[in-house]
């Protein structure tokens, strides 16, 4: 096997991870002595061992002399856990492959610095785009400080995401729905607007595929107008946090803060989606996967503040005037000003496509 073919081992046991190691990366490590996997390993979970860790206690003392392949770069900073940068000196690997460097502040290629001063052979770039993507949530985090945003909406072949009377269920496949629920996973927090909670009283839980932990829940509700008796309130399932504006009382809170809920009060009458994303930001959010209605894509769309969207469109005509398309609000006046997008990514699921495009 070459390095590539390595690397390739190293980011397949790094993407068996994603979802589970926020606000750290997901990275893999594979060790190789005389042509022969002597050891491997990934991070399974933020405050836990690093890939590296893993890999080299599995390798023993094969690990002298052998050739390390890892996604990211070694870190060398004390955060939950020691520096890995030591570690491999310590257990005197002869190579080190690196795939991406590391834009953390506290790593930023201090981790390779300290490899060559030890005289460790550190080669950078192997299938780094690969590693790159795979970490492209946790890379806007570390160097914006503000959660990775993905859009997502589900309509219909003429352009509606429910009919005139707010029906919607269901526009796409039991499929499509599985692979958005495999996004909610991925992503540290769901986003919906109270105008969704009212006409679907969604639980935005991970129910379908296979499983995963529930992201926090985010309803944006200016005027606090989200029911108490919503599953989003009352389910317990996973935690929710109600954004309101600056006019909401202590007094409308308190039922609320009973039943656990948080509530984040901005301090404008309007919520901003730049402040927005400043606040949940701060508050470790690294991810934030939107998922309508129309209003919220719109403010999301008019604020240029997302990194990926995701739509499912399904063969059906639901027509009407009346009946709401994906992004609501004022949009752009002049085709001057509207925002273009890249095509990432177009696939067919059960009867359904998918597009991923990117900001
Ligand atoms: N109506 C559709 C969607 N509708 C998405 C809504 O925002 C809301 O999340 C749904 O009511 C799902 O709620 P819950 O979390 O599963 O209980 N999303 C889709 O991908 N396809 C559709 O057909
Ligand atoms: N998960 C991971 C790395 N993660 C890097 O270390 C930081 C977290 O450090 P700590 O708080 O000690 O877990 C994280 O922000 C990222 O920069 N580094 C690695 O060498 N290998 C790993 O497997
Ligand atoms: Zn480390």
């Amino acid at each position: 096997m070459n390095d590539e073919q390595y690397m390739r081992f190293a980011l397949q046991l790094a993407q068996a991870a994603v979802g589970q190691t926020s606000p750290n990366p997901v990275v893999g490590a594979v060790v190789v002595k005389d042509g022969e996997i002597v050891g491997f390993g990934t991070h399974l979970k933020a405050g836990e061992p690093h890939a590296e860790v893993h890999a080299l206690r599995m390798a023993g003392e094969k690990a002298k002399g052998a050739t390390v392949y890892v996604t990211l770069e070694p870190c060398s900073h004390y955060g939950k856990t020691p520096p890995c940068a030591d570690l491999l000196i310590e257990k005197e690997v002869r190579r080190v492959v690196v795939a991406t460097t590391d834009p953390n502040p506290l790593v930023a290629g201090k981790g390779i610095a300290k490899l060559r001063q030890a005289g460790i052979a550190v080669d950078v770039g192997v299938l780094k785009e690969e590693a790159d993507e795979l970490n492209e949530m946790f890379f806007h985090y570390i160097s914006t400080k503000t959660p990775y945003v993905t859009l997502k909406y589900a309509m219909s072949l003429d352009g509606k995401i429910a009919t005139k009377t707010g029906e919607s269920k269901w526009i796409t496949s039991e499929e499509a729905r599985r692979d958005v629920h495999r996004y909610r996973r991925a992503h540290d927090a769901i986003l919906v607007g109270v105008e969704t909670v009212l006409a679907d009283d969604p639980s935005l839980t991970v129910r379908l595929g296979d499983g995963g932990k529930n992201p926090i829940r985010i309803i944006l509700d200016t005027r606090l107008r989200t029911p108490l008796e919503a599953k989003v309130v009352r389910d317990g399932e996973t935690p929710t946090w109600i954004v309101v504006g600056s006019e909401v009382t202590e007094a409308q809170m308190a039922p609320y803060r009973e039943k656990n809920v948080q509530i984040i009060q901005m301090n404008e009458a309007s919520i901003t989606i730049p402040s927005l994303l400043k606040v949940l930001g701060e508050k470790k959010v690294m991810s934030l996967f939107v998922e309508g209605g129309a209003a919220v894509h719109g403010s999301f769309v008019a604020a240029k503040a997302f990194q990926q969207v995701i739509a499912y469109i399904a063969p059906k005509f639901i027509g009407g005037k009346e009946a709401p398309s994906p992004v609501g609000g004022s949009g752009f006046a002049h085709m001057a000003e509207v925002m273009s997008l890249q095509i990432k990514q177009v696939e067919t699921i059960g009867p359904d496509i998918k597009i991923v495009a990117k900001g």
